[in-house]
């Protein structure tokens, strides 16, 4: 029986999870779930899977939280992130909450020699150098549960590192992936919503749709996988189909392929090195799907990915800048203050503006994505 600590509960992966422990009481019980003030979405599930511990964002919510129920530790804010993620009973943290919020937790948990299943790719693209150190000092295996790296796991099964030649990233193009540039004046945040394929909660959702999505990806592999830039490629796949490939030196290619449906990646996560049965997902129909579709990426068209990539490329602290700007440019066109297009244009002068600092530490990240995101806001005004 593994005990999990759940960041995140009540987001598109959060509850996804729940359904997967759900499934299998034999296998996995939760014993903390954190979130952050939606007491109306987590009420329930604090009701049905009584866990030891319970993590809010804030004193208002803890009190709402106590006059409800009458079981459970209530902690607060990221102190109590940690906390849960670390107490001793836990086996494996699944860090599904958004933004780079998840980056002190998953460091705790890594030092306490946690199980880390990550889908908080923000916490990889802010200090995958720290992260990944971490790991590798205490011997600690990060499974990946963002689709794309979990194909990219399991098509690296029983491979040498060494033979890679290149990671094929697909992406699905998201919400505008038939419009051109110029459509792109006036959408809506209903627009950007409305991805063709995966239902996601609503950053990830517009970062599909302006392409930093694959972005951020591009570096969270880079740092997953320890894999170069330049042997880091996408593509897109409108059907999102293949989650993902490896193509080997030999010129073969290794691919997974699924429904798109996270409860897959979720479930590998957990269960890894084995599988268990997901009666809850549809199996893929490859003779109902019939033709699976690919093109070449255009940097011009999307310059977010092509942003992410130059951040990557020159390291420190510029991933850390893009990934703060780009949560702050969200977070104001998710509530109708900039237009779709200015979301890029504020990333690109918070990265002109910033001057590269070689090997950040946790606490010049922590200042440097604080500060960014002031200056998104202040170049607003
Ligand atoms: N959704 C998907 O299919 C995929 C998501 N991912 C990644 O997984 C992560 C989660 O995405 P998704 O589930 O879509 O996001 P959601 O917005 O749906 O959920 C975010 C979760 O984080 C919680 N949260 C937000 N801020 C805080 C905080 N300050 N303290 C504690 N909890 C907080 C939210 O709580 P509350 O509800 O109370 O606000 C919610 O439970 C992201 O990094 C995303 O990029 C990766 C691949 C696929
Ligand atoms: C489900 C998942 O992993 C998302 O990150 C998904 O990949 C988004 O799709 P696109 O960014 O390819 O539109
Ligand atoms: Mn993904």
């Amino acid at each position: 029986m593994k005990q999990v600590a759940l960041l995140g509960a009540t987001g598109s992966i959060g509850i996804q999870t729940l359904d997967v422990i759900r499934l299998h009481p034999e296998e996995f019980s939760l014993y903390a779930l954190a979130f952050g003030r939606n007491l109306e979405k987590a009420l329930p599930l604090i009701k049905e899977f009584k866990p030891e511990v319970i993590v809010v964002q804030d004193e208002p919510t803890k009190e709402r939280l106590q006059s409800e129920i009458h079981h459970g530790q209530i902690l607060i804010g990221g102190e109590g992130l940690i906390e849960a993620s670390v107490a001793d009973p836990v086996d494996v943290v699944v860090n599904a909450v958004m933004g780079s919020i998840g980056l002190p937790a998953t460091l705790k948990a890594i030092q306490a020699k946690k199980l880390i299943a990550i889908a908080n790719k923000e916490t990889l693209v802010t200090a995958g150098h720290l992260v990944m150190q971490e790991a590798k000092k205490h011997n600690v295996e990060l499974l990946p549960v963002d689709s794309e790296h979990s194909a990219i796991y399991q098509s690296l099964n029983g491979e040498n590192k060494k033979d890679i030649h290149k990671l094929i990233i697909t992406a699905s193009g998201g919400s505008f992936r038939d419009k051109k540039r110029e459509e792109l004046v006036g959408v809506t945040v209903k627009d950007a919503l409305n991805h063709p394929n995966w239902s996601m909660g609503a950053k990830i959702t517009i970062d599909s749709a302006s392409m930093m999505n694959k972005g951020l990806e591009v570096i969270e592999a880079h740092w997953l996988f320890d894999v170069p830039y330049d042997q880091i490629h996408v593509i897109l796949h409108r059907e999102s189909v293949i989650h993902s490939m490896v193509e080997y030196v030999d010129r073969s290619v290794m691919a997974q392929l699924g429904t798109p449906d996270m409860k897959v990646p979720i479930q590998y996560a957990l269960t890894y090195p084995n599988r268990l049965d997901l009666p809850i997902t549809k199996q893929l129909d490859l003779e109902e799907i019939a033709t699976l579709h690919f093109e070449k990426m255009d940097m011009e068209r999307f310059p977010c990915l092509r942003m992410a990539y130059e951040a990557g490329r020159t390291g420190g602290s510029m991933p850390a800048v893009l990934n703060a700007a780009n949560e702050e440019a969200v977070q104001l066109f998710l509530e109708e203050k900039i237009s779709f297009l200015e979301i890029e244009q504020l990333i690109e002068r918070a990265l002109e503006s910033h001057e590269r600092i070689h090997n950040p530490d946790l606490s010049t990240i922590l200042s440097i994505d604080e500060e960014t995101r002031k200056r998104v806001r202040f170049h607003l005004n």
